[in-house]
Order: C-alpha cells, then structure tokens, then sequence
C-alpha cells in the first residue's frame, strides 16, 4: 500500500522556478506518467519525490507522512534511470542483489529474490554475465531487477527506455506494462513521448513550464484537453487549430474559419453553450483532430468544398491536407480513400469532436456536442 501526494510544491534553480504551485494525488498501485517537453520540470518533480532534490515549497507526503526533510535512503523508493548505471565490474546476479547487501545478510534469502526477479523479467539466463556483454534492452531489465527486489513502496522512472531503438522500446513497453500488472507498485514514469504516456498511464500528468496542466486517464486527455497546449501536444498528427466566428442560422450553428470561403454547420446547441461559456466571436479557437474531420468524394448535405491538397500514405490509413480557401485542415481517411492531389472532396466536422478554446488564454470552453 503505497499512497503518495504532493502538496503546492514549489522549485527553484536560482532565479528560474521550475516547479509551479504542484498538486498530485497518486493512488496505491496507480501507474503515473509525467508527460511534457524536456525542461518542464518532470525529472525535478521526481527526484523531489525521491529525496534527491530539496523543495523550496510545499509537502511530500508517502501514505500520508510528510517526507520531505527525509533523506532519500529513508524513504524507500526505488528509482531507474535512462542511463542503466549497471556496476561493471559486478555479475548480473551481483547487480541485483547489490540493494539487498546491506538489509538481508542471508545467502540463500538472498539467491532467492534475486532468482524470483530474474525469472518476471525473464533475464535468468544473464545471472553470470558482466553488462558490458548485455544489450541495451537486458541492461534496463537488470537495472529494474535492481530497483524491485527490495520491493520498494514506488518505483520512480526516468525516461527509462529512451536511450533504446524504437523497436526495442516498443517491447520494452509492453514488458513495463505486465510487470506492473504483476507486481501492482505505485510507480511514476516520466516521458516526452506522448505515445509512450498514452500506453502505459492509468493516468497522465501534463506538464508545461513547471505547471500542471491536466491529469487524466489517455482516454480524458486525449479526447477532453483542457488547454490548447495539451490538444496539441497529445495526439499524432497534431489536432488542427483555427481562429473561428460562430453565428447562429436556422437549423444549426454555422462556423466559419478564418480565412475559409464557406462555414461548417454543427449543432445549434453550439451557440447556447458559448454564450453560458462566456466565449466570444474575435477570441475563439476550434480544435478539431484529423479523425473528426469526415471527408466524401461527392457532394453531400451539410459538406463543404475543399480541394486535397497533399496525401501522406500511412499503410493504415491516410493523413490529407484540405485546402479550404487560405485555410488548411488535416484529415484522416481509408488508405488510398482520395486517389490523387488536386482533386475537389467535401467536408464535414463530426461534433462530436469537436473542441472550443479561448485564443488568448488557451482554455477549453467544455463544450460538449
Ligand atoms: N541542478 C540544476 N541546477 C540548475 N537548473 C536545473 C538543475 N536541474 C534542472 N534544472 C533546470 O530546471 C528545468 C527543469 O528541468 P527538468 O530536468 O526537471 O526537466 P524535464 O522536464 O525532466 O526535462 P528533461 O526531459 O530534459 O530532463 C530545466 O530548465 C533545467 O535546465
């Protein structure tokens, strides 16, 4: 039972604060990924969790006490770098079992763990090696076998896979996945890659200059992002942004972005909603991922023109660039659905999909159609 919280944390490096006023509740077991660009502050944010950083504001707190004027020794977290920091001198097994010298003396207590470990990460045949006869991948499994068999309260990761090729980091990601759900330890993993966070997070923490910008399973933040800053950072390719006027017309709402000849209809509650919303034509951004824009060959009721303009081929599924007057919008189709450039295709927003935002603030307006 591992139960963390951080409470208004407040870092700074001289005169640069990198952590801003952070707010985290993490449950017993919760897998965390910190996500966000490097510099936002994810490693600080960890090492103060681990006592290898002092705060200069705020409260950790492990199951409910306060441990932030702990030493890290004391705290018993366990933390695995992006550089393995393997001993090289030491055998596999020897690595391993390094952590539990100083606690368990027992031989045999000892040979046991470190087996135990080395069968989850399926690594037992590596007992008697050196690292430096280890793959990039095997160095990371042992370095995780040294940081769980002295089954700590958390495991702290830090861009644990990024020094490895992507296949490999695929595989490793799937391995990081099973061993928690095996092994259920509160664990928090910090990222840049929002591919990485989506696959692996109960829930993501977005950060962004040292501040939280949302915390939410994949699910919330990718289909509900609370910011501008989150719409595009999570998601590939990126959700399209354009600076919209909504006005109201019979049947729906009509949204005309800027520098397009002609509106996209959507719902009439539209209008309603911003009104409450306190959102105002001149100050409104639509975000709207490729996968919300629908696309037929013909035209059709409530479709607007707009010419492809270029197609990337993904295998799966294609990405084209509608031009729409001076505006351009990325959508998603069936593979070879468009055959060519140039030719004209009609349009339509699903509402569902739908996101509207502050311009200057970058706030999401919660609209739900
Ligand atoms: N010991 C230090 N002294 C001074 N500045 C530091 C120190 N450690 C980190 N910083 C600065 O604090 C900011 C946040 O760094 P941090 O490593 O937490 O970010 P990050 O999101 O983990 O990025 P990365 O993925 O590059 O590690 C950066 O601007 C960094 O340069």
């Amino acid at each position: 039972m591992t139960q963390i919280e951080l409470r208004n944390i407040e870092k700074r490096f001289g005169a640069v604060q990198v952590i801003k006023n952070l707010n985290l509740a993490i449950a017993d077991n919760e897998f965390i990924v910190l996500l966000g660009q490097s510099g936002c502050g994810k490693t600080t944010t960890l090492r103060a969790i681990a006592g290898l950083e002092t705060i200069d504001e705020g409260d950790v707190l492990i199951d409910g006490q306060p441990v932030q004027h702990m030493k890290a020794s004391a705290r018993d977290i366990a933390f695995v770098f992006q550089s393995f920091s393997l001993y090289p001198h030491m055998t596999v097994f020897e690595n391993i079992a390094f952590p539990l010298r100083a606690t368990r003396g027992n031989r045999s207590e000892i040979e046991r763990e470190v087996q135990a470990v080395a069968k989850t990460l399926q690594i037992t045949h590596l007992l008697s090696k050196r690292p430096s006869a280890l793959s990039g991948g095997d160095m990371q499994r042992v370095a995780i076998g040294r940081a769980l068999v002295r089954r700590p309260k958390a495991m702290l990761m830090d861009e644990p896979i990024g020094a490895l090729d992507a296949k490999l980091r695929e595989e490793m990601r799937a391995e990081i996945k099973r061993l928690h759900i095996k092994q259920g330890s509160t664990t928090i993993y910090v990222t840049h890659d929002q591919v990485e966070a989506m696959s692996l997070a109960d829930r993501i923490v977005v950060m962004h200059e040292g501040v939280l910008q949302q915390v939410g399973t994949p699910h919330e933040v990718y289909a509900h992002p609370s910011n501008m800053f989150v719409a595009q950072f999570v998601g590939s390719p990126v959700m399209n942004m354009a600076e919209v006027t909504v006005s109201e017309a019979a049947q729906h709402a009509q949204v005309l972005l800027r520098g397009a000849p002609t509106a996209f209809n959507l719902p009439s509650t539209l209008t309603a909603q911003l009104a409450a919303a306190g959102a105002e034509n001149g100050n409104l951004t639509l975000g709207i991922r490729p996968e919300g824009v629908l696309v037929s060959r013909e035209p059709r009721e409530g479709f607007v023109t707009a010419e492809a303009h270029i197609i990337e081929p993904l295998g799966s599924h294609d990405i084209i660039d509608l031009q729409l007057g001076d505006q351009m919008l990325r959508a998603r189709t069936k593979s070879g659905f468009v055959q060519r450039p140039g030719v004209a295709v009609w349009a339509r927003l699903n509402p569902a999909q739908a996101h509207f935002f502050n311009s200057s603030t970058g706030a999401s307006f919660g609209i739900r159609l």
